[in-house]
């Protein structure tokens, strides 16, 4: 147990040289820790207690008195310990307003994770000043937040705005989803339809959306259309997993094999896949995008039928995300694969036992793993989640033999592929292995070139971020669809 939080010397070196990127040079040191504090903060999952141990009082490291981190003793106005120990509690899923120790050991984790987490994003000249507002304090600096948030206000300016741009229309409803306001216009005259959709941008335009995109569909009736207008971050409403979990409790998840919820639509109704049907998934987004929360809404999901649990194969070269699953019964290896060498190992096992099942299937004279369960073959689905691809391709470019044999052959024995990556490129997502996993997840991406490798289309450049995104189904049409935010205890609850 630490009385005070203290870092090892090679944390001490990543903490002085994020304190030299930037403008502001002169920075304190323990003003480098609270960020660090705040950017573990963001991470759903609570540290690793193994990879993130106890430090002791070595030379070279640095000790900080909780007064530089949370204002401890620092009198009413300046000491927010106890906001720092309720938010640790959640994480920890434990009271920590019981033991001091056990609070500043938690602390301890979260000041190391989050060094070791802005040590990794802030690349080499890199401006801190920069980095702490577009990752910290993202939600606030939407370019949107201009925008009314008041659906009624912004529907009479959105006529307005159709107005100027030559089209007439009506205001027929409006509709408050989670994230976007849906508006059903009838048109006056059949040209309006494609005056409308030459003007979607002029439209972002003069609502202040920046680069938010407004979305025009046909409605259902007559002369109607619909039009999708994002709302300022502010005004968004969070959606939670109990709203995934009840859609994973509907009757259409209970006819589905592997059901999974990633958030909702629009319309903010829970949105379910089968993970095999699909039967390979491929997420990207780039950093800070909500690619981990939806890995993780993908795990809770895949944990939230006791019966049909699958086993699972995690992936985590950055050893940050996966860490709270690790004692987990149906683990394949026993715990989580951090190593590019132990990746590869774990991929060529799986592709074993694809082979090893294909001789059960044909035992059982049976198609697919269905039709030998049917027979009595007990074979449990097998998940193999993979988060940063990008990297694991990148130190190990052999991981792809296994990969796309899996991907390629893997379906009919009940073996499903989700793979994740931050740089959606042609060489982290390879042509063999594209044409095998056809579900596919797009959270905010930077260019459109990234959003076409993820989708085979463009439009995940102009997402919200923070979970937004758009899915293709096995080759479907595209949904617009808005992640569920897991809590720590969320995890821990299930995990139990
Ligand atoms: N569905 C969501 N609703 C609300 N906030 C979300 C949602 N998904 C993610 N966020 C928030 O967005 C931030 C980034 O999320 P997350 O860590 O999952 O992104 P990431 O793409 O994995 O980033 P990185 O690659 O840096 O780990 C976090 O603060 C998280 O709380």
């Amino acid at each position: 147990m630490v009385a005070r939080v203290r870092i090892t010397p090679k944390e001490k070196d990543q903490l002085s040289r994020i304190m030299k990127e930037g403008w502001n040079r002169d920075l304190e040191w323990w003003t480098i820790a609270r960020i660090a504090l705040t950017r573990s903060l963001q991470i759903a999952e609570a540290p690793d207690p193994e990879t993130y141990a106890t430090v002791s009082a070595r030379p070279g490291g640095a000790e900080l008195h909780s007064q530089q981190l949370t204002g401890e003793g620092k009198g009413e106005q300046e000491d927010f310990t106890d906001l720092y120990r309720g938010l640790l509690s959640i994480y920890e899923g434990r009271d920590l307003f019981q033991d001091e120790d056990v609070f500043h050991d938690c602390l301890q984790r979260h000041v190391r994770r989050g060094i070791a987490v802005i040590s990794a994003d802030l690349s080499s000249g890199a401006d801190i000043n920069r980095y702490i507002v577009d990752e910290l304090f993202a939600e606030r600096t939407g370019s949107s937040e201009s925008v009314e948030s008041d659906s009624v206000a912004l529907g009479e300016r959105v006529t307005k705005v159709l107005g100027q741009i030559g089209v007439g229309a009506k205001l027929v409803s409006s509709f408050e989803g989670p994230r976007l306001t849906r508006y059903t216009f009838e048109l006056g005259l059949l040209d309006d339809l494609d005056r409308l959709r030459r003007g979607t941008s002029k439209i972002a335009f003069a609502l202040g959306l920046g680069d938010a995109a407004v979305s025009v569909s046909l409605g259902s009736s007559a002369r109607t259309v619909i039009l999708d207008i994002p709302r300022p971050s502010s005004a968004w409403r969070t959606v939670g997993w109990s709203e995934l979990a009840a859609g994973l409790s509907s009757q259409a998840a209970v006819a589905m094999s592997l059901p999974i919820c990633v958030g909702t639509d629009v319309m903010g109704e829970p949105f379910l896949l089968d993970l095999a049907e699909a039967p390979h998934l491929f997420v990207g987004g780039t950093t800070g995008s909500g690619k981990s929360m939806c890995l993780h809404t993908i795990m809770l999901s895949l944990l939230m039928r006791q019966e049909h649990r699958p086993e699972l194969l995690l992936i985590d070269p950055k050893a940050v995300e996966f860490a709270g699953y690790r004692d987990l019964p149906n683990l394949i290896g026993g715990g989580t694969v951090v190593s590019p060498e132990a990746s590869l190992h774990a991929l060529e096992g799986l592709v074993e036992a694809m082979d090893n099942r294909r001789d059960v299937l044909e035992r059982f004279k049976a198609r697919d793993i269905a039709e030998a369960n049917a027979n009595g073959a007990g074979l449990r689905r097998i998940v193999a989640v993979i988060d940063e691809l990008g990297d694991l391709l990148m130190t190990r470019p052999e991981v792809d033999v296994p990969l796309i044999r899996l991907a390629q052959k893997a379906r009919s024995v009940g073996i499903h592929l989700v793979l994740a990556t931050q740089r959606p490129e042609a060489a982290t997502f390879p042509g063999m292995l594209r044409s095998n996993v056809p579900s596919r997840i797009a959270l905010t991406v930077q260019k459109a070139s990234e959003s076409r490798i993820i989708l085979d289309d463009g439009g995940a450049e102009d997402l919200l971020g923070k979970g937004d995104m758009l899915v293709k189904f096995a080759g479907k049409q595209i949904v617009r669809v808005h992640g569920g935010r897991v809590t720590p205890a969320d995890i821990i609850a299930a995990v139990r």
